[in-house]
């Protein structure tokens, strides 16, 4: 079912700061900060020869990742997104067995305008899953 690892996501406290240690410090490719108002997060990519890392920053008043924040102050990984061909027969396929598929479980559209979804942490060792149909 899952494919290659899409990005590794990071959630920030200070956007600029963390743009600039993974440009300046850290000498990768970055992208431009993206807000993403659907999702409630702005994000940067940083691009890496065999995968990307996204940094996440709060976007509105309502961010799923504020809480995340409050508990992780420096920030820390967020999630894990790997990709899929087809994401409503993988979805179909987790539901079928037990695995919990967050929001009202339909794709929305991501950041690179691919269907997403994400699946409970709790069945997934603790771990916060993106799904991507690329
Ligand atoms: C667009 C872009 C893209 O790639 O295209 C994105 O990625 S958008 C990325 C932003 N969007 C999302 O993250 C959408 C999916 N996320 C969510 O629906 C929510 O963040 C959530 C349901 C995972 C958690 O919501 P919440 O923090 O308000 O809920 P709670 O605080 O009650 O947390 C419930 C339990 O899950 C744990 N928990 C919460 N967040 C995470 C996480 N990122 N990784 C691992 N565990 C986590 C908490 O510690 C808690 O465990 P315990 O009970 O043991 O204390
Ligand atoms: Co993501």
């Amino acid at each position: 079912m899952i494919g290659r690892l899409n990005h590794v996501a990071i959630a920030v406290p200070d956007l600029d700061a963390a743009v600039s240690v993974y440009r300046d410090t850290l000498g990768a490719t970055v992208s431009e900060a993206v807000d993403q108002p659907d999702h409630g997060v702005t994000t940067v990519f940083v691009e890496l020869p065999n995968t990307k890392i996204e940094l996440l920053y709060p976007l509105g008043t309502n961010s799923p990742i504020a809480k995340f924040l409050e508990r992780n102050a420096a920030g820390g990984i967020h999630h894990l997104c790997y990709e899929v061909d087809d994401i409503h027969a993988a979805r179909d396929k987790l539901k079928a067995q037990g695995m919990r598929v967050l929001g009202d479980g339909e794709p929305k559209i991501g950041a690179h305008g691919k269907p997403v979804l994400f699946l409970h942490p709790k069945d997934f060792m603790g771990t916060l899953v993106e799904i991507e149909q690329v």
